[in-house]
């Protein structure tokens, strides 16, 4: 990964960190492929994210990859009317809020003593929804609304769908973002892939405000609900950042520091001393 300004291709164990820790895990992450080319003359900095994939050198690898994200993309068009109706809303409220490029990971956690860190405490940060398979080894833990950390145990043939901080935010809170985080596993080794639904990344704060306000209105939780949501923090509704790409590059360089000193050495050190407001 650390050849790739998109953050996309291999980490290596001990590359990562979230919530200033070391995760214990290694990872190949991929986009989904033939975005246009970042130009440093016309495209903002943060559209940079958005390139070309690191492929495995193993046969099948790269259709296998590109199968896996065209299928997850037709799922979660599907999942996304099904939410808008869950939320009475029309079919299609969400699919403006949609970006380019999805991503998926495929994830390794090697055994570890007990209590070690797979990977810490978060709130998925580059889309809407997340949808994850997991094995049957277990370790994947929600916070709940008391602030209790509750297994989400693998039941198979299923996939666990996470709620991302671009939904959060769209929704102004109502649905808030799943808090998630793995505890390595002790006895044998966990593998998990997950697929991140991509939020349009140009999405200003501004017009974020606007277009939540409006989808606020419509959605029927109690007045009570709505404002409880909205007091969970988000990097994305952070006053610090003007949008949707620069608070993800913000994620993305604190994450994988290694890329980040690379490619962004400036704006490494800018986001390593900011606190989130
Ligand atoms: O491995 C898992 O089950 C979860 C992975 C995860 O939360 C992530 O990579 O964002
Ligand atoms: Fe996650």
């Amino acid at each position: 990964m650390v050849n790739s300004p998109s953050f996309l291709g291999y980490t290596r164990l001990g590359a990562e960190t979230t919530a200033s820790k070391t995760d214990l895990r290694e990872q190949f992450d991929f986009g989904t492929p033939g975005m246009k080319p970042w130009s440093e003359k016309d495209d903002p900095l943060w559209q940079r994210l958005e390139g070309d994939n690191q492929y495995p050198d193993h046969p099948g690898a790269q259709a296998l990859v590109e199968e896996y994200m065209a299928r997850s993309a037709e799922l979660s068009q599907k999942f996304m009317h099904c939410v808008s109706e869950c939320l009475s809303l029309p079919p299609t409220t969400f699919a403006s809020f949609k970006g380019e490029m999805d991503r998926l990971k495929f994830i390794k956690y090697p055994q570890a003593p007990p209590g070690s860190q797979g990977v810490g405490p978060h709130k998925d940060s580059s889309g809407l929804f997340t949808f994850l398979s997991q094995d049957d080894t277990g370790g994947l833990q929600v916070l709940n609304k008391n602030g209790e950390w509750i297994d989400a145990p693998p039941v198979e043939g299923s996939l666990v769908v996470n709620i991302q901080q671009g939904l959060e935010a769209i929704t102004g809170g109502v649905c808030a973002a799943t808090t998630h985080r793995v505890v390595a596993p002790t006895t044998k080794t966990r593998h998990s892939i997950a697929f991140f639904l991509a939020v349009r990344m140009d999405l200003t704060t501004e017009e974020l405000r606007e277009s939540a306000a409006h989808i606020v209105k419509r959605i029927p939780a109690s007045d009570d609900k709505k404002k409880r949501a909205v007091d969970v923090p988000s990097e994305f509704l952070s006053p610090l950042y003007s949008c949707f790409g620069e608070a993800y590059m913000r994620n993305r360089i604190l994450s994988h520091p290694d890329v980040g000193q690379r490619w962004y050495p400036e704006l490494y050190e800018k986001y390593s001393q900011q606190k989130l407001q």
